[in-house]
């Protein structure tokens, strides 16, 4: 698969880089950025944290914001942030240009509704396509980590739940924690899914942690400012099953953070070095 490079930038000793191709599962053209940390220049092979941002984001949000490289660069991780939907003038798009439907919102779901099957298959294309991208195109092992924020928070514990011997482990800050009960999960899962509720929990974190067997750890930064964390994140239905299953989850209500980059780039060190743990790489201090 042909990528081509569309920007490089130095930082940290390592390079960020974007990247356009086509994708064979979304079937449209579409953008990553990667961050390489120095130890990849020198040809060492490095583990991946892949990066899920939320709702209106592409892969330049969390690169611009959130203040992962300087540590990124300590620790050897590379950084893979896609974008959050199939993108391009011949993807569907909600009707209305509402933020929470379409682009901008494809939810890491695999769509199986027309007209929204024909491009949004997010899920194939996080867990399968772009990683074998990666793979065979950067100096990087086959170790990944998986990440996000709110709708990208979602996509992470979900992934990362469904997928034990893929993901060594999972971060999220401010994640829709139960979007079969909350109105963005409903909107988007009976677009995209249609209307039997049962399909929708193979998408549903809470579902999912409650009957799998295999969990890696988990930890989650939540603000206790965020306007939206009554009605659409509801972190406190993951960590009722969480805490009856695992002693590997780790919810932190932080005071006074919001829903934003702001939030993300005060604990997004802590978040690396877990999964730097995780990794191996260094020891729990
Ligand atoms: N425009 C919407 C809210 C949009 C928003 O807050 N997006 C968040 C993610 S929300 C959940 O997935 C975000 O990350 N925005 C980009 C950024 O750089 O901050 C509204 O007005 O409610």
């Amino acid at each position: 698969m042909i990528l081509e490079n569309i920007s490089s930038n130095k930082l940290f000793e390592g390079w960020h880089k974007q990247y356009t191709h086509s994708s064979s599962v979304l079937n449209c053209e579409m953008r990553f950025a990667i961050y390489l940390p120095p130890q990849a220049s020198s040809n060492t092979p490095v583990p991946v944290m892949y990066w899920l941002s939320g709702l209106t984001c592409s892969d330049e949000n969390f690169m611009q914001k959130a203040g992962a490289q300087k540590l990124a660069a300590e620790l050897g991780i590379a950084i893979v942030a896609p974008d959050t939907s199939p993108r391009g003038e011949n993807v569907t798009d909600d009707s209305n240009k509402a933020y929470d439907l379409g682009l901008g919102a494809g939810f890491y779901v695999n769509a199986t509704q027309a007209p929204w099957n024909k491009h949004y298959q997010m899920y194939d294309y996080i867990v399968n396509e772009l990683p074998q991208l990666i793979e065979a195109n950067f100096p990087v092992t086959k170790e990944r980590v998986i990440s996000g924020h709110s709708m990208g928070g979602h996509g992470a514990l979900t992934i990362g739940i469904r997928n034990p011997d893929l993901y060594q482990s999972m971060s999220a800050f401010s994640p829709i924690c139960n979007p079969i009960n909350c109105a963005w999960g409903q909107k988007a899962f009976s677009a995209y899914l249609g209307d039997n509720i049962e399909e929708w929990k193979a998408y549903d974190s809470c579902e999912l942690l409650a009957n799998h067997k295999k969990h890696q750890p988990i930890l989650i930064d939540q603000g206790s400012n965020d306007s939206f964390l009554q009605d659409q994140l509801k972190p406190e239905s993951l960590t009722a099953i969480a805490d009856s299953k695992l002693n590997i989850f780790q919810l932190n209500i932080r005071e006074g953070y919001d829903h934003s980059y702001y939030f993300i780039s005060s604990f997004i060190e802590s978040h690396l070095r877990f999964h730097a743990v995780n990794l191996g790489l260094i020891k729990n201090s």
